[in-house]
Parts: structure tokens; C-alpha cells; sequence
């Protein structure tokens, strides 16, 4: 039997990551960053997809070989039209298009993507993984705003959640190493963007993210929380316009906004220097991680396994170490030599949770998402 081969176009914001698989194998993978930004050479999406077609030929692994099977898109927004990876028709991509508003970061880039190899590859199948569907089960009272229905039912205003394809993967590994596989499991998925989420037995009960990829923990450069009163009070009191506020939230808030900057190696390096506005802000990041984790306790009643994942959660044994100090009677803790050492297992044996170091792996989950479409579906 010949492996099939998947190839996974990744397009976040500012940045198209690619992975090409052989089952579970990585036969190339790279990324083409700051997308757009003044002085980039990369100018948009488009230009970006060139680049990647141009290092996989490059190495002789070109986007036109027979050999590939299928190709896989990472969607952020599937709103609730879209709970299941999907093939990629006409329709689905006009669907995609119109859930724009709801994710006008990620959506258009992610288009841009499948426009460029539909165009190339006619003759394949493609999928959309959606960042939105792992979610897809949370119960009204977690998916509901408290706001008005009519509202909020027209213009689908409700959590949606995101990085699905990433809590789906840690929760399931997590789970299935601590031989639990239908344990509960929180997850701390720290990146760029950060996002949380309680699962009991795969089924994803709460996440932090919300509508958009703004709520919840504190993010590089997202604000994550924030009284909603705030943004009535910037655009009333300080005379900032809806598009000046949502780039302050959404570019300007986060580790930014508190110091300046966003990446978490150079906080972490302000910090040891002892700056005051780095440890403010690690502060900041920290406590809100440790309230989301009491949070979600409450949520599943009991936790087998917390799982850090992301750029963050896979590096930062000082991050680890502090959002989880003090929770010794729930029966949480770190062991320091384990947690500095990185290794899969960090918490102490003995205690009630299991605290591990789980690095995802989003693209081979997009991966078998869409090779597990491929035989339920008849390429059109
Ligand atoms: N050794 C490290 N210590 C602390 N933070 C790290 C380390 N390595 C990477 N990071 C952080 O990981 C973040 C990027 O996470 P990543 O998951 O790669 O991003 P993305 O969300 O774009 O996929 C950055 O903030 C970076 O500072
Ligand atoms: C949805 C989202 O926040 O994605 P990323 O972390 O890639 O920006
Ligand atoms: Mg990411």
C-alpha cells in the first residue's frame, strides 16, 4: 500500500505556514512570515502561495506531483454552518467568504490559499479543517453572550472558539498517555494567540475564545478580556473610531500593549533584567492563565491532565511554573527539575493532575482530517 500524500497550507494573519505529509511523516514544512507588513517583500497572500510552490519544487516535492493525494486548509472561522472538516466546492468556498466578517484577520488569507491550489490543482480534493468545529459541541449556556436574542441570533453573535484543530490533537494525546482517553483534560494552547479549553472524554465543553480570537487569555498582541464598558469608554471619552480600537485590541494590546513586546523570549529576558513593565505584564499573562485554569476545573468537576502546547506553553518552564503556583490543593503542581528540563511529564508523581508538555501538531491533524474525508466524499 503507498502512503498517501498531504499537502497542508496553514494561512494565519500575517503568515502561511506548509507541511507536506506522508502519513505521519514530514517530508517538507517551512513558512513564509510577515505577509503584507510595511517593507515585506511579500506583498499579500497570493504572493506568499508562490513562495511556497517555489520551495516545494525546490526540492523536487513541486505542488503538480502525481504523487499527492489530496491537499488540507486550515479555516479559522466556520461559523456554525461548518462542524466537520469539509470538501472544498464552489459552494463552500462562497460559504467561507461570508463568514469574512465574523473572522476578517484570518478568513480572507485562508481563501487566498485555497484559490491559489484549486487553481493549480483542478484534479485534487481539498479540505477545510475548521479552527471553529472542535468547539462545535459546547452547550448553549458556554455558547451563549448574555445579551439581547433577537441581536444576537441575527447577526450570530455567540462563542465559537478557535485553535480546534490543536485542542483536539493535545487533549487526545494528552488524554490517551495518561491512559485516560475519556479523562478530562484542560489545555493551554500559548502561541501568538492563546486560547484555553476543557474537554471530557474528546468533547470540547468550554474554550476562552469567543465570537472572534480576541477573548479570553492575554495574548502577544490581543488584549484578551476586557470589560466590554472599555470600548464604549474609548470610542465615547477618548474619541478613538471602531477601526483605531480594534487595532489597539487586536495589534496594539496583549504583551505589546502592557511592555512593548510581544514575543515572550524577550519579556522573559526584560524580566530577568528586572523591568518593571515586563514583570508587570508576566505578571498580567499569568494570572489570567491561573484563573482560566480554576475556571475550568469548576467546569469538568474533576482534571486528570493539564496540557501546555503552543510557542509558549512548549518553552517557557518559567510561564508553566507560575501559572500553576499555589494550586497545590487542587492537586496541582510542577516539579521544577522536570519542568526546566522540559520533559513530557512535569508534575511530581503522586499528585491528583497530571501536568504535561505536549508539542501540537496542527498540520498532521489537518492531515488525517482530510485524508478521513476523502472516502466519505466523491471529488466533483
Ligand atoms: N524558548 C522560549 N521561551 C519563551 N517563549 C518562547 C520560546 N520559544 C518561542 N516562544 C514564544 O512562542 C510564541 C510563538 O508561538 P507559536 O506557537 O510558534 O506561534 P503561532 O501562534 O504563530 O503558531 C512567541 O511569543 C515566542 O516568544
Ligand atoms: C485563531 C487564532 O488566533 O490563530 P493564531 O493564533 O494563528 O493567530
Ligand atoms: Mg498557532
Amino acid at each position: 500500500m503507498t502512503v498517501k500524500r498531504v499537502l497542508v497550507i496553514n494561512s494565519g494573519s500575517s503568515s502561511v505556514k506548509y507541511a507536506l505529509l506522508a502519513g505521519e511523516d514530514r517530508l517538507a514544512s517551512g513558512i513564509v512570515e510577515r505577509i503584507g507588513e510595511p517593507g515585506s517583500p511579500v506583498a499579500d497572500h497570493g504572493a506568499a502561495l508562490d513562495i511556497v510552490a517555489d520551495e516545494l519544487a525546490g526540492q523536487g516535492l513541486g505542488i503538480d506531483s502525481p504523487e499527492l493525494t489530496a491537499i488540507g486548509h486550515r479555516v479559522v472561522h466556520g461559523g456554525t454552518d461548518f462542524t466537520e472538516p469539509t470538501l472544498i466546492t464552489d459552494e463552500v468556498t462562497a460559504m467561507i467568504e461570508e463568514l469574512v466578517p465574523l473572522a476578517p484577520l484570518h478568513n480572507p488569507g485562508n481563501l487566498a490559499g485555497i484559490e491559489v491550489t484549486r487553481r493549480l490543482r483542478p484534479d485534487l480534493p481539498q479540505v477545510a479543517v475548521f479552527d471553529t468545529a472542535f468547539h462545535s459541541t459546547i452547550s448553549p449556556a458556554a455558547a451563549t453572550y448574555a445579551i439581547d436574542r433577537e441581536v444576537a441570533e441575527r447577526l450570530r453573535i455567540r462563542r465559537y472558539g478557535f485553535h480546534g484543530t490543536s485542542h483536539a490533537y493535545v487533549s487526545r494525546e494528552a488524554a490517551a498517555e495518561a491512559g485516560r482517553p475519556d479523562g478530562n483534560v484542560i489545555v493551554l494552547h500559548l502561541g501568538n494567540g492563546a486560547s484555553a479549553s476543557a474537554v471530557s472524554g474528546g468533547r470540547c465543553l468550554e474554550t476562552s475564545m469567543g465570537m472572534t480570537p480576541l477573548e479570553g487569555l492575554v495574548m502577544g498582541t490581543r488584549s484578551g478580556d476586557l470589560d466590554p464598558g472599555v470600548l464604549t469608554y474609548l470610542a465615547r471619552t477618548g474619541g478613538m473610531s471602531f477601526e483605531e480600537i480594534d487595532t489597539m485590541l487586536n495589534r496594539g494590546g496583549g504583551m505589546r500593549g502592557l511592555c512593548g513586546d510581544n514575543d515572550m523570549r524577550a519579556v522573559q529576558e526584560r524580566l530577568a533584567a528586572g523591568d518593571p513593565d515586563a514583570e508587570l505584564a508576566f505578571s498580567v499573562y499569568c494570572h489570567r492563565l491561573r484563573k482560566y485554569v480554576g475556571a475550568y476545573y469548576a467546569v469538568l468537576g474533576t482534571v486528570d491532565v493539564i496540557a501546555f502546547t503552543g510557542g509558549v506553553g512548549e518553552n517557557s518552564p518559567l510561564v508553566r511554573q507560575t501559572a500553576l503556583d499555589g494550586l497545590e490543593a487542587l492537586g496541582i503542581a510542577v516539579d521544577p527539575g522536570r519542568n526546566e528540563r522540559g520533559e513530557r511529564v512535569i508534575s511530581p508523581d503522586g499528585t491528583a493532575v497530571r501536568v504535561v508538555v505536549i508539542p501540537t501538531n496542527e498540520e498532521l491533524e489537518i492531515a488525517r482530517q482530510t485524508l478521513a474525508v476523502l472516502p466519505r466524499t466523491k471529488h466533483p
